[in-house]
């Protein structure tokens, strides 16, 4: 901020091909260019800004003029994903979270090993909370559910049941969207993200909706700003990209929601041990004495195996490049595919 001195600290709203949608203060949305690389100043990342390091929506921007970004602030948190592709490449969806809510039905959508999922790729993006919603629901069955999230919940993740209709129920949310945090939803189609949205913008939302029927196009563009000011105080940032995350590699599995069955993997008397055939593994012991769910222990295989794929086609990316720029330089591949872990 000292070598800017005219500039303003902006938050990103909306990001576009061309540029940001910044604001000042709630509601506010000013179109502003980003500095193309050779006219930074030095200092400034000069020449080797990657993609996840540009500005994304929730990114604190130092803006001059009003309408041109000059520098990133450091951002707090992030949710990253691996974007489709031929080329290893880093997506950037998300920057500043607090909280993360994980939001899933209670009906015949109710998945227990998505919700896992979902907790390790949007590790690092805030404190996250499970939301079961359709609570109401005929059947549904928020015991059964809690249950079965056992595991999640020892690890110390909220898990809230609600009825994302119903204000009074979605008020039990109130304590993660307090003035001054962020949020972001997360969730597959279906499972009651919108719905949770309008309950949560309530009379505010209802307004926008009014004014979106009987105006012209250029206010309809509001109801689809990225970050939207709730009434309770906090950000809630809903970009699309949020919806189909992918494994970027650096994934953290003991952080990202399966630390109790990595300390019992710890005891497995090979430190290779996949948890299949091996003689003393402690994994296989504590399902067989039932405390540990089998299929969370095969899903942990699996996102382990996603994750550890990512990396490798990270790595591969990393070596392709170092040895564009420079004579080429061996990338140290870890056996378990993760830098300083065994
Ligand atoms: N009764 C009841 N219905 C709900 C609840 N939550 C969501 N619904 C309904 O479930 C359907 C899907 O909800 P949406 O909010 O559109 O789901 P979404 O997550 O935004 O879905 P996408 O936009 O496709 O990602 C809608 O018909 C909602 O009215 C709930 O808690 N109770
Ligand atoms: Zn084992």
């Amino acid at each position: 901020m000292a070598a800017h001195p005219a500039a303003q600290p902006r938050r990103v709203v909306e990001q576009h091909r061309s540029g940001y949608l910044v604001a000042g203060a709630p509601g506010e949305a000013v179109a502003v260019e980003s500095l193309p690389d050779w006219l930074r100043r030095s200092g400034y990342r000069k020449g080797t800004i990657a993609p996840e390091d540009r500005a994304a929506v929730g990114d604190w921007v130092l803006v001059e003029d009003g309408k041109r970004i000059v520098a990133m602030l450091p951002r707090r948190s992030a949710i990253k994903r691996a974007a489709a592709g031929e080329h290893y490449k880093q997506q950037l969806i998300a920057a500043n979270i607090d909280t993360v809510l994980v939001v899933c039905g209670l009906d015949s959508d109710f998945n227990p090993r998505r919700i896992e999922r979902y907790l390790l790729l949007v590790q690092g993006g805030g404190t996250p909370v499970v939301v079961l919603t359709k609570a109401d629901h005929a059947g549904a069955d928020a015991g059964a559910a809690r249950t079965a999230l056992g595991e999640v919940a020892a690890l110390g993740v909220a898990v809230l049941a609600v009825n994302a209709r119903d204000p009074a129920s979605v008020a039990a949310l109130h304590p993660w969207l307090g003035t001054g945090t962020t949020a972001v939803l997360v969730g597959s189609s279906g499972a009651g993200k919108s719905t949770l949205t309008n309950t949560l913008l309530g009379i505010e939302r209802m307004r926008t909706a009014a004014v979106r029927d009987t105006d012209d196009r250029g206010r309809h563009t509001t109801t689809h700003r990225a970050l939207i000011p709730l009434p309770a105080g906090a950000c809630l940032i809903d970009t699309p990209g949020m919806r189909e995350l992918k494994p970027t590699g650096e994934e953290d599995l003991a952080e990202g929601g399966f630390a109790d069955i990595e300390a019992l993997a710890a005891d497995c008397r090979f430190r290779d041990c996949r948890h299949e055939q091996e003689p003393g593994c402690a994994v296989r012991a504590a399902i067989e004495a039932g405390t540990t769910s089998p299929q969370r222990v095969a899903n942990y295989l699996k996102l382990r195996e996603e994750r550890d794929a990512a990396t490798a086609r990270r790595a591969d990316r990393l070596a392709t490049r170092d040895s564009a720029t420079r004579s080429s330089r061996p990338v140290p591949r870890h056996p378990d595919g993760r830098p300083g872990r065994r």
